[in-house]
């Protein structure tokens, strides 16, 4: 009895093999079989088509989802037979599963399996070419093996995880862009976005670099965060200290970090509020919005945003002003800009503010919610000095790295930009450039004790 029924399932499993070329009774009898044979396992078999046959045959996302996100699987790479690409604009090679291979996942603990199946259907190809010489009809589909037990619990979070996945691949993948406002109606203009400061190259001391990266990651992935307490998901950071010390860098890395579009917007080309709104409206989610010089641009009499008040004049001029900064955005406009209503009209958006004077800034500006971090970037310490040797010297020591040390120790401040301006100088002569920037630092302890760079030092020694 017992052979008789391993003798069944055997040749059960020899015509699975065989039911491409069996005649169509059969095929119909094998399929009876299988969905038997399914109803009764412990497991569900999910089929994830190529094409959707309720929609006419149109593509169906979730299909490609898959194919990328089983791509990137550590099983996959590994899998005894697999097939290789390299999608575009990728350094990394795509690990593909062949037809007919498994490959086994884990989410929230449990266990699932993928097959991929590619099968061409001899009949609907000889059909197709008999029409019009069109080559055989492929299909190709996934196969998802789960337990009935987490099927219930985790399939709807474990799909909705692969789609977010295949999403920020492909988002990962596109050209990103800056925009800025030199359009006086209130619209963007865009070029590509190809900055190539990032956090490893950048000059920064180490817990800073830390600290922002953490929060860049702690602000990406809390969305349900954001849901939860009600409040817009953005983020606003204000960048202060003197000229050269990384402000612009550090928001390219930031963009970088993020694969985020850039706006750049230029306050003094914006007509008035509601041009100002009209532009934030024009921004696109997942970006870095930035106003750099925010002092400046606003050039605050007492505080006030308001240059000169709205007249008629202003509005004759138009757009012809606007160039030579006759903007009439008040600071209410601004603050409504930064966390009104409208600007919770995206999601996942960093306000990016940068100034050399936050003490010329508005209070309200600085408030915590419109932004949330403030970061001091000020003269170059011992360890962003030694990153900016390695980025321009690629050398990592050097024999008076200590007396450099102790230069920045008894005060000498240069910033960043003037120790690359030295670097760059000298590129092929280490030696030289470490004793130029010796000499530099030597004098900028000399420097004029109410020189507004070492007003900057003190206040940056007191954060
Ligand atoms: N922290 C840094 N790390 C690496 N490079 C830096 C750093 N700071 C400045 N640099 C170099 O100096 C140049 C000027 O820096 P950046 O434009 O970022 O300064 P900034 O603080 O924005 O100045 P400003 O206040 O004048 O706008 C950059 O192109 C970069 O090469
Ligand atoms: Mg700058």
């Amino acid at each position: 009895m017992e052979s008789d029924k391993t003798m069944l399932w055997s040749m059960m499993g020899l015509i699975s093999l065989q039911s491409k070329t069996l005649p169509d009774y059969l095929r119909q009898l094998y399929k009876l079989w299988k969905s038997y044979r399914e109803n009764l396992s412990a497991f569900s078999h999910i089929d994830i088509p190529e094409l959707e046959e309720a929609s006419m045959g149109s593509r169906n996302e979730i299909y490609s989802s898959v194919g990328a996100y089983l791509s990137s699987l550590e099983a996959t790479a590994k899998a005894s037979k697999v097939s290789i690409s390299r999608p575009r604009r990728n350094a990394n090679l795509a690990f593909n599963l062949p037809s007919h291979h498994t490959v086994k996942d884990e989410f929230q603990g449990a266990q699932i399996w993928w097959t991929h199946h590619v099968e061409i259907d001899e009949k609907q190809g000889n059909r197709d070419r008999d029409r019009d010489r069109g080559s055989g009809s492929t299909e190709r589909k996934y196969v998802l093996k789960i337990s009935n037990i987490d099927r219930a619990r985790v399939l709807s979070s474990y799909i909705d995880h692969i789609s977010n996945f295949a999403y920020e691949l492909k988002r990962r993948s596109k050209d990103r862009k800056l925009f800025s406002n030199s359009d006086p109606r209130g619209r963007w203009n865009s070029v590509a976005f190809k900055h190539s400061s990032t956090f490893k190259t950048l000059a920064l001391d180490p817990a800073l670099k830390d600290r922002v990266t953490k929060d860049l990651d702690c602000f990406q992935q809390s969305r349900d965060f954001y849901r939860r307490t009600g409040r817009a998901w953005k983020r606003g950071y204000l960048l202060y200290g003197p000229p050269g010390t990384g402000k612009s860098s550090l928001i390219a890395a930031i963009a970088n970090y993020m694969h985020y579009d850039v706006y750049d917007l230029e306050l003094s080309n914006v007509l008035d509020n509601s041009t100002l709104r009209e532009l934030l409206l024009g921004t696109a989610s997942k970006s870095v919005i930035v106003i750099e010089d925010i002092d400046c641009a606003a050039n605050l009499p007492e505080k006030a945003m308001c240059r000169r008040p709205p007249d008629s004049q202003d509005e004759k001029k138009g757009s012809r002003e606007i160039g030579r900064g006759m903007t009439s955005v008040t600071l209410s406009g601004l603050l409504n800009f930064a966390d009104g209503l409208w600007s919770s009209c995206g999601e996942e958006r960093i306000m990016i503010f940068t100034t050399n004077h936050k003490d010329k800034l508005d209070p309200a500006l600085l408030r915590s919610g419109r932004m949330d971090m403030h970061i001091l970037l000020s003269y170059c310490g011992f360890p962003a000095f030694k990153q900016l040797v390695y980025n321009y010297l690629d050398i990592e020591d050097h024999k008076l790295f200590d007396t450099v040390e102790e230069k920045i120790q008894c005060g000498g401040c240069l910033t960043p930009a003037e120790i690359c301006e030295i670097l760059i100088q000298n590129q092929s002569d280490p030696n030289t450039a470490m004793k130029s920037v010796i000499t530099a630092l030597e004098g900028s302890i000399a420097r004029p004790a109410s020189s507004p760079e070492k007003d900057e030092k003190v206040l940056s020694s007191q954060e």
